[in-house]
């Protein structure tokens, strides 16, 4: 079992113990806790400064964009359109290489030879039944994921292979009755193609790259094929709308690790779309794909939208600082409000699916939300994935199986779900707009630290070992701590 877990784990990102800050960090922020999911007090308030990290560098055009689109203005943040204009107007490319008017990316004087990268973030998902207890692993072994106390951080990997090793058999089960595997991979791959072509009809030639937080190909894989290709200008952008710590925070916080330790890529311009839930092109895509579903009801205009997202733990929203419950209840605004705008006025409602571990996650529940509904009476139900823009495993199985059985037992009579995004061109030429706009505001990425490593310092390190095995022997023999393992079955 452990060789497997080891043949999985990604390449080994070293952290050195500079702890260098980016002058544009110079906000000071305290929060009371940031808790994990395994909900054992902490005293950090890394979640919350972390997320403030990632906002002075990364992309805040796509926010700006969108106010600045509903009100029929084209100029955006900073003059990104107008500067894509000149870029595309200035640039003279071939087979992947830019040549850029100075004025274009600002460059002091001299016209710069560019190669554009474009990064895909995504989570990535076990390929085969024996991928799943591995890639679990992964997935708990990231800090962002289960977010332990500081004296308890060497329990971080132990964990992992704990919860991985009880949570793969119900996991399995679930892949399995989806072919085997997670198809993200693939979907992703697809993706990418289909941006790098819309980015080439929009004169923009670039290498497009998809690195994963959890499975193959791993972020560090992608970056390590960036660097090979001597990419000058990258524009990273996580396939998740909207920002979680959990999810793009996660994928964006390995990043800064690994161009931090590295010459080369601690001198490339990044630019990183840090969420794009509101743009004009993401909320004409859904609306487009929710109309053309509830067209296949016989009632349309009775039929409930049902938006059911990705759950986090409530402590990530309430204390951690994430923005990811704000943003998802305004996406879900501007697409009800683009559809009214075509007269669509059909109700609607948001619920939180996937939830995993003993504490309290975003409510309401997606599967408690359905009962009462149905009891309510409604008959006609849409559900629409709205955290996620591939189909994977919490839409093929969780909601075309799971949710559906349950709808039907709770007394709705006629389901439908809305396809998740995947390759719809529309949607795609958004985001290759979005990484125009995004290009010339690259700049290096941060130098900020963004965990403090406790193995910095050898007598700092073993007092927490001390006390920690102390507290984890004890807290391992609480019943309490023992039926909050049996929540991960
Ligand atoms: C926006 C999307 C997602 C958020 C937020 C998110 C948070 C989050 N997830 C887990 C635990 C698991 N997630 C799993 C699979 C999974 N998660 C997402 C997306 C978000 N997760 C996707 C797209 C997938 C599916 C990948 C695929 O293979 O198709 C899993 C594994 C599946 C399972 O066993 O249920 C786990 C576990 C936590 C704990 C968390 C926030 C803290
Ligand atoms: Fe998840």
């Amino acid at each position: 079992m452990a060789a497997t877990a080891n043949s999985a784990v990604p390449p080994h990102v070293k952290v050195s113990g500079s702890r260098l800050r980016s002058a544009n960090h110079n906000i000071s922020i305290s929060c009371p806790a940031a808790k994990s999911f395994l909900s054992i007090n902490c005293c950090s308030s890394e979640g919350l400064r972390d997320h403030q990290d990632f906002s002075f560098q990364a992309s805040s055009i796509s926010s700006r964009n969108f106010s600045d689109g509903r009100n029929g203005v084209s100029g955006s943040y900073l003059g990104a359109s107008v500067q894509k204009r000149s870029l595309v107007g200035q640039t003279f490319c071939s087979a992947g290489v830019c040549t850029f008017g100075e004025h274009a990316l600002g460059s002091p004087s001299h016209a710069a030879t560019e190669r554009v990268g474009v990064l895909l973030l995504n989570l990535g998902g076990p390929e085969t039944l024996q991928d799943v207890q591995p890639f679990l692993f992964n997935l708990f072994a990231d800090p962002d994921i289960i977010r332990l106390p500081r004296p308890f951080r060497f329990l971080q990997r132990p964990l992992a292979q704990l919860i991985s090793v009880l949570r793969a058999p119900k996991s399995k089960e679930g892949y399995a009755a989806i072919g085997g595997g997670s198809p993200l991979r693939k979907i992703t791959d697809e993706q990418a193609h289909a941006l790098k072509m819309a980015l080439e009809e929009k004169e923009m030639p670039v290498n497009v790259y998809v690195g994963m937080r959890y499975w193959h190909p791993f972020t560090e894989e992608a970056v390590h094929q960036i660097k090979k290709d001597s990419i000058t200008r990258l524009v990273v952008l996580p396939l998740y709308p909207q920002f979680s710590i959990s999810t793009s925070g996660s994928s964006i916080r390995l990043l800064q690790s690994i161009f931090r330790e590295d010459p080369y890529l601690s001198r490339l311009p990044v630019s990183i779309i840090k969420s794009w839930y509101q743009r004009e092109g993401y909320i004409k895509s859904m609306a487009n794909l929710i109309e053309k579903e509830l067209q296949s009801f016989s009632k349309p205009e009775e039929v409930m939208i049902f938006f059911s997202a990705h759950g986090v733990p409530v402590s990530y929203v309430e204390e951690a600082g994430d923005p990811y419950r704000d943003q998802m209840e305004e996406c879900i605004s501007l697409i009800m409000q683009e559809l009214k705008s075509r007269g669509t006025n059909n109700d609607h409602t948001l619920a939180y699916q996937s939830r995993v571990g003993p504490v309290q996650w975003l409510k309401p529940y997606t599967d408690e939300v359905l009962v009462d509904l149905g009891q309510k009476g409604v008959k006609s139900l849409l559900a629409v994935p709205v955290s996620f823009v591939s189909e994977h495993i919490e839409t093929l199985e969780e909601i075309d199986m799971e949710y559906k059985h349950l709808a039907l037992e709770s007394g709705i009579e006629n389901w439908g779900r809305v396809p998740a995004l995947g390759c719809t061109s529309s949607f795609i030429s958004d985001l290759a707009d979005a990484v125009l706009e995004a290009l010339p505001s690259a700049t290096t990425m941060s130098t900020t630290s963004t965990s403090e490593d406790d193995t910095e310092d050898p007598v700092k390190y073993a007092i927490n070992m001390f006390f920690g095995s102390i507290l984890a022997f004890f807290l391992l023999l609480s019943p309490k701590l023992i039926s909050a393992f049996r929540q991960f079955l």
